[in-house]
């Protein structure tokens, strides 16, 4: 989740948001988790349990439900007249016509469900009534609660859609690539050309549809899944909802490398429909990661660890929000222990409880539900069970694996006609399904006896609910050998479930799953799923695991499942989002409304020519503000006619400076600059040293001589306790990228790396596009490597970037400026451990500062600075960067100079 410290947004104030009558959360997803999250965003209690979403898509698949019973759905795809997809957003649609899709009354038909949560009973009367077209719902759809029904729209689709897409596209297609499966090209192929992806892009827009007919202001939009990657571009661009609207997006399964990922012949329609999200949302790091990548070398779009720019040259107001910078973010799904913890104490679990206990009396049970399918690793768990009774006969006849399996969704031949795919699909399914009977009908041909037969494999929806909990009580080992899994939350309800357990025989293997990426569920003991030996031990070694281990694995899994709950990843998702959007909005309003005055010299003159006592401290940043960007001399692109500028750059600055500090009663000056401490201490010499000068961001402080303000005259560290070692590997990372990207150079500083990855004209073209592209690859590859391990940031600029230690700003700089007991201005500077504050706290307060200046003004293009400083009363905040700003003023950096000589002469 997001750190705390780091947020704009709250939870409370998303509970205000969304207690606002008129504003909810629309959760879209094709499963029932949205039934159960909304439930809790609407105050009732969250229930986010696999198995009942199981069950229910189970149900859905048996014969004699809802497919055969649903005769009716709900209107057209598109109102006639209204936009076709193709005018909308072309690339999504290759032949696509969604008109076409009709109201077939007879015909069975299905249910994609969407959620608005917070709207009470007085959602939508769209909801379980007649619809427009004056056609029920079907009779045999119900909700599982009433809540749930008062606050869900369902979107009906034509069976042909619901099979194309989810069937099709859906399960074999996207599940398998998701899940690391290179894509059977031809069959892709067959996908694309075919009625699958079609149908997949007309599901997505009943979805952008719905949504649109029920958004009112103030929803936030919250995309569930892959089976709706299109849906956040479809909102964005269509008009359906103001592209101004705040819409999350939340992948629930894995996310492949880019190589996988590539292979997909629909992936840039993919990618650029989930990049129409404020937020994407994942489950670990490393599907962050890979989402990240995968838009960088797919899309060629400009990847930075802070965010995905969709189209950088689109500028921040282009019209369809793409030159946002769309927000990547890790959110660990969980459970809700606490109405699984009420489950597990109904009298019917204990009643099962008390009858497995009894029925496998002095023997071991190994436990797994899974998805009959080639990715959750089925038949490599039964092969490995396999293994491990061959070479572990002391314990036949002691253990028993009970598989519960989640029948795999199959495509109805009758009506999967639109590639000629789904018998593929069928032969490959049941080539699993068969393979799977066999070993399991081998091992129990091999093993059982009159009274014992080591492998029980069972449908879930053979198992009830109260049935599934007394199993996960009883279990003495979970098994799951997934081959790839977004998370895996039924090793959550397994740890919750074995909560008070007598005889803390606990253990619990996992696979390559979600879940086990988290330190928490490092206690299990890890197994690779391809190897069936290897997972044989691995029961062993659970099976024999001495009580004390166990307790004390079970403890760390326990505290990882009540922490992550569903409940935190909702708050967390949430806040993030709205976070996002405010961002982008705040952008466009600015510039839209034009909101950041140009700076009004005179008045500002007046002002402190009449009004304001004391001395004023001025910070102003050096390159960039009162010189033009800085490129070393020797360094490509470095000109000699640019070496002249610079140099007349140098001179008019350090003129006026100099005239500032010549009045030290009036003024005290400080220099803000990422540059290294050499290169600045020519200006030091040339002022006199009577100025203050932070180096490297923040990094070094140089104090003012002679000391009116108290200072020393000397070089002050902030990093004096930091580990520099990330340094080496941070270089050899970027001198990698530097011998592949033409005329880039590395500057390495004292305690900062700047790459200056582009130093050639600044107009665009392809070798800026390529160093561009470069760069950000690098910035990932040193964010992922090196970030978390040793506190590092980035700071992205157009023609370079930074890597310097998370904790030094110039916030923190400035902090340790006004700060009464900072190192500027104490006479131990430097001897302190200043850098314990948070950055949040780095500006002092007004109070705090006292009276030691009677205005503060400060011209600079660091907005975190600015927004710091704007919240001090008497500061005058005024951006040089030329984009949007929280500052109260902008200024042109050619008015820089003149409006710093206006103020030598005022009283
Ligand atoms: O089969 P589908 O209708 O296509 O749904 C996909 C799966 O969704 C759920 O699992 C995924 O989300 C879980 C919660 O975030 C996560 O723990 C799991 O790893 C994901 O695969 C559902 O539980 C599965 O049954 C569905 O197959």
């Amino acid at each position: 989740g997001p750190d705390p410290a780091d947020e704009h947004v709250s939870a409370p104030e998303i509970a205000r948001t969304l207690q606002n009558e008129k504003a909810s959360t629309i959760l879209a997803s094709s499963g029932s988790m949205t039934e159960s999250a909304a439930g809790f965003i609407a105050g009732q209690p969250l229930s986010i349990i696999e198995d009942l979403r199981d069950r229910a898509a189970a149900g859905r698949e048996r014969p004699g439900t809802s497919r055969q019973t649903s005769h009716a759905l709900l209107g057209r795809v598109a109102a006639p007249g209204s936009p076709t997809h193709e005018a909308i957003h072309p690339f999504l649609t290759p032949g696509g016509n969604l008109t076409g899709a009709k109201v077939t009354e007879g015909k069975s038909n299905r249910k994609f469900q969407l959620t608005l949560p917070g709207t009470g009973n007085n959602a939508s009367p769209l909801l379980h009534t007649a619809t427009p077209d004056g056609i029920n719902e079907p009779s045999s759809f119900s909700f599982s609660s009433p809540a749930s029904r008062s606050s869900t729209v369902p979107v009906w689709l034509e069976d042909s859609v619901f099979e194309g897409c989810y069937d099709e596209f859906c399960h074999q297609v996207l599940w398998p690539a998701l899940h690391y499966a290179v894509p059977d090209a031809p069959k892709t192929r067959l996908f694309y050309e075919s009625a699958s992806y079609k149908q997949y892009v007309n599901a997505n827009w009943a979805f952008a549809q719905r949504i649109g007919e029920v958004w009112k202001e103030g929803d936030v939009v919250w995309v569930n899944d892959y089976h709706l990657m299109l849906v956040p571009l479809m909102l964005r661009s269509s008009g359906l909802i103001p592209n101004t609207a705040p819409i999350g997006f939340f992948l629930h399964v894995a996310f492949p490398s880019s190589e996988i990922f590539r292979c997909l012949s629909v992936r840039e329609h993919l990618l650029k429909g989930i990049l129409g999200a404020d937020l994407v949302g994942f489950q670990t790091a490393n599907y962050a990661r890979h989402f990240r990548q995968t838009c960088g070398r797919v899309l060629g779009v400009e990847t930075l660890p802070s965010g995905i720019l969709p189209n950088p040259t689109a500028g921040r107001l282009d019209a369809l929000g793409k030159g946002r910078l769309v927000d990547v973010g890790v959110f660990p799904m969980g459970i809700d222990v606490a109405r699984l913890n009420e489950w597990r104490m109904e009298p019917e679990v204990a009643d099962w409880i008390a009858m497995l206990k009894e029925k496998y009396q002095g023997m071991k049970l190994v436990v797994g539900r899974d998805k009959l399918d080639e990715i959750q690793g089925v038949y490599q768990k039964i092969q490995a069970f396999d293994v491990f009774l061959t070479k572990h006969p002391e314990w036949v006849g002691k253990v028993v694996l009970i598989q519960l399996a989640i029948p795999n969704a199959q495509p109805h031949s009758s009506n999967s006609h639109s590639s000629g795919s789904a018998s593929n699909s069928d032969s490959d399914s049941g080539d699993i399904t068969s393979a799977i009977m066999t070993t399991v009908s081998h091992i129990n041909s091999r093993f059982s006896t009159l009274t014992y037969q080591p492998v029980v494999l069972l449908h879930t929806q053979d198992v009830d609910f109260s049935q599934y909990l007394a199993l996960l009580s009883v279990a003495d080992v979970f098994l799951v050998t997934s081959l790839r899994e977004g998370m895996a939350l039924r090793t959550h309800e397994f740890v919750c479930c074995q909560t008070g357990r007598a005889d803390d025989q606990i253990p619990i293997n996992e696979g390559f799953t979600g879940s086990y990426s988290y330190s928490g569920f490092r206690s299990c003991i890890a197994i690779n799923p391809w190897d069936a030996r290897g997972t044989a031990e691995a029961i062993d070694t659970a099976l024999n695991m001495p009580r004390d281990e166990a307790r004390t694995r079970w403890e760390e899994l326990h505290n990882h499942v009540i922490t992550q709950t569903a409940q935190a990843f909702v708050v967390n998702f949430l806040t993030r989002c709205l976070r996002a959007n405010g961002e982008h909005i705040f952008h466009k309003d600015m510039e839209r409304a034009g909101a950041v005055r140009v700076l009004d010299e005179k008045a500002i003159l007046d002002k402190w020519n009449s009004q304001t006592p004391g001395r004023k401290l001025i910070l102003v940043d050096w390159e960039g503000t009162l010189i033009g960007d800085y490129l070393p001399a020797g360094a490509p692109g470095a000109t000699p006619e640019r070496e002249i500028q610079k140099e007349e750059e140098f001179k008019a600055a350090t003129t006026i400076l100099k005239k500032l500090v010549a009045q030290e009663e009036k003024n005290e000056v400080w220099l803000l600059s990422g540059l290294p401490i050499k290169v600045l201490e020519r200006i030091s010499k040339e002022v006199g040293g009577r100025i203050g000068i932070v180096s490297e961001n923040g990094c070094f402080l140089k104090t003012i001589e002679p000391s009116v303000a108290g200072g020393t005259g000397t070089w002050i560290t902030m990093v004096a306790n930091f580990n520099m070692t990330w340094k080496s590997s941070c270089l050899e990372i970027l001198n990698y990228f530097s011998e592949r990207t033409p005329g880039s150079f590395v500057e390495e500083r004292e305690a900062s790396v700047v790459w200056r990855f582009w130093t050639g004209p600044s107009e665009d073209s392809s070798d800026r596009q390529w160093a561009r592209r470069q760069a950000a690859e690098a910035q990932n590859h040193i964010f992922d490597s090196l970030g978390e391990r040793y506190g590092l940031r980035i700071i992205p600029g157009a023609n370079s970037f930074l890597v310097l230690p998370t904790k030094i700003s110039r916030s923190t700089a400035v902090g340790a400026i006004l700060h009464p007991d900072g190192p500027a201005q104490s006479p131990f500077a430097g001897a302190r451990p200043w850098m314990s504050i948070t950055e949040s706290e780095v500006v002092p307060s007004s109070a705090q500062i006292g009276e030691k200046w009677g205005c503060i003004l400060g011209l600079s293009s660091d907005e975190n600075l600015l927004r710091r400083l704007a919240e001090l009363s008497i500061a005058e905040t005024c951006s040089t960067s030329g984009k949007g700003t929280d500052a109260s003023w902008k200024i042109e950096r050619v008015r820089v100079l003149p409006f710093l000589e206006s103020l030598v002469d005022v009283a």
